[in-house]
C-alpha cells in the first residue's frame, strides 16, 4: 500500500486508529480456549467488529512467538484473513528487528514478502546497513523506532551526543539513507511534548504512535503537535481497544472502545 492510499483511507473512514492485536492467552475470554485456534478466532471477531473504525492493525509479533508455530500459524493466518478480506487496511508486523545486512533482508523477506504486511516496525541501533535491506521493498514501509513510549527511552534516545539528541540523529541520519520515502517513524505518544521539535525534522513522514489508553498518552496533544496536512499520524491502541471485554461480548466491547477513540479522531479532523 502506498502512503498516498493510505491517507485515503484515512479521509475516507475519518479515523486513523491502528488497532494492536496484542493476544495474551491470559486475558481472552475462556470460551475461545476452546477452539482449535483461539489467537485467530480473536483476531478475527475482533477484525470483523472494528475494521470500520481503523484504518491499521498491528499486531506485535512477540504475543505471537511466544506460543510457539502455533503462535506463528495464527499470525499467518491473521495476515492472509486481513489481506484476503480486508486489502484496504494498512497492515504493521511490530517485530522491532534489524541486524548485520544480509540477516536483515531475511527479516524484511519474512515479514514484508512472505507475510505480506504493508510495514514492519525495525531498530535503528544498528545504523544504515541494518535499515536499507527493509527500505528496499516497494510499496512497503519500515517503521522505524525514533522515540519510544516507555521510560527506558531517557536511557539512550534523549542523551545528547556531539551537541544532539540521539533520537534527533536518528531521525536525521535516516534521512539520507536510500529509498528513504519508505520510512516511517514510532514516537511514544507519552513523549507529545517532543513532537514540535521532531516535525522540523521530518515535517511530513508518517508518525506510528503508540501509548495512547493504557499508557496514559494524549491524543489530543499528539494531534496538536504531531498532525500534518496529511494527517500523518496513526495512533496504535491496543489493550485499551481488545481487552475491553472477557465475556462473550468481547468484540462489540472492542468495537464501542475503537468508536470512541474513532469520534474523537473524527471531530480533531473536523476541526482542522
Ligand atoms: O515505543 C513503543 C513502541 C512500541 N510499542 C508497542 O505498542 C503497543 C502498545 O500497546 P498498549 O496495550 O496500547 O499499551 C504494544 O504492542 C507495544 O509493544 C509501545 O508501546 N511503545
Amino acid at each position: 500500500m502506498t502512503q498516498n492510499q493510505l491517507v485515503e483511507q484515512i479521509r475516507l473512514k475519518k479515523s486513523f486508529l491502528a488497532i494492536g492485536l496484542d493476544v495474551d492467552l491470559n486475558k481472552i475470554p475462556k470460551h475461545l480456549l476452546e477452539t482449535e485456534d483461539p489467537i485467530f478466532e480473536f483476531n478475527k471477531a475482533i477484525i470483523d467488529a472494528t475494521h470500520h473504525l481503523c484504518v491499521s492493525y498491528k499486531p506485535n509479533t512477540a504475543f505471537y512467538e511466544a506460543y510457539g508455530l502455533k503462535g506463528w500459524k495464527a499470525l499467518e493466518k491473521t495476515i492472509n484473513y486481513l489481506n484476503e478480506n480486508y486489502p484496504e487496511i494498512f497492515t504493521i508486523a511490530d517485530a522491532k528487528r534489524g541486524d548485520i545486512g544480509n540477516t536483515s533482508t531475511m527479516y524484511a523477506k519474512a515479514f514484508l514478502e512472505d507475510l505480506a504486511f504493508d510495514s514492519v516496525t525495525v531498530a535503528p541501533y544498528m545504523g544504515k546497513d541494518s535499515v536499507e535491506p527493509f527500505l528496499a521493498f516497494k510499496n512497503k514501509h519500515t517503521i522505524l523506532l525514533a522515540l519510544t513510549s516507555n521510560q527506558g527511552a531517557f536511557d539512550f534516545q534523549t542523551k545528547t551526543i556531539d551537541g544532539k539528541e540521539v533520537y534527533k540523529q536518528v531521525l536525521e541520519t535516516s534521512k539520507t539513507w536510500d529509498n528513504s520515502e519508505n520510512l516511517m517513524y514510532v514516537v511514544g505518544a507519552t513523549k507529545a511534548e517532543y513532537l514540535t521539535d521532531i516535525r522540523k525534522i521530518i515535517p511530513n513522514s508518517f508518525l506510528l504512535v503508540p501509548g495512547v489508553g493504557a499508557q496514559g498518552g494524549s491524543l489530543q496533544d499528539v494531534c496538536k503537535y504531531g498532525m500534518t496536512d496529511n494527517v500523518g499520524l496513526l495512533i496504535n491502541s491496543s489493550r485499551g481497544i481488545i481487552y475491553a471485554s472477557n465475556g462473550t461480548d468481547f468484540a462489540e466491547a472492542a468495537a464501542k472502545n475503537a468508536n470512541v477513540l474513532q469520534q474523537e479522531m473524527e471531530a480533531i479532523l473536523n476541526s482542522k
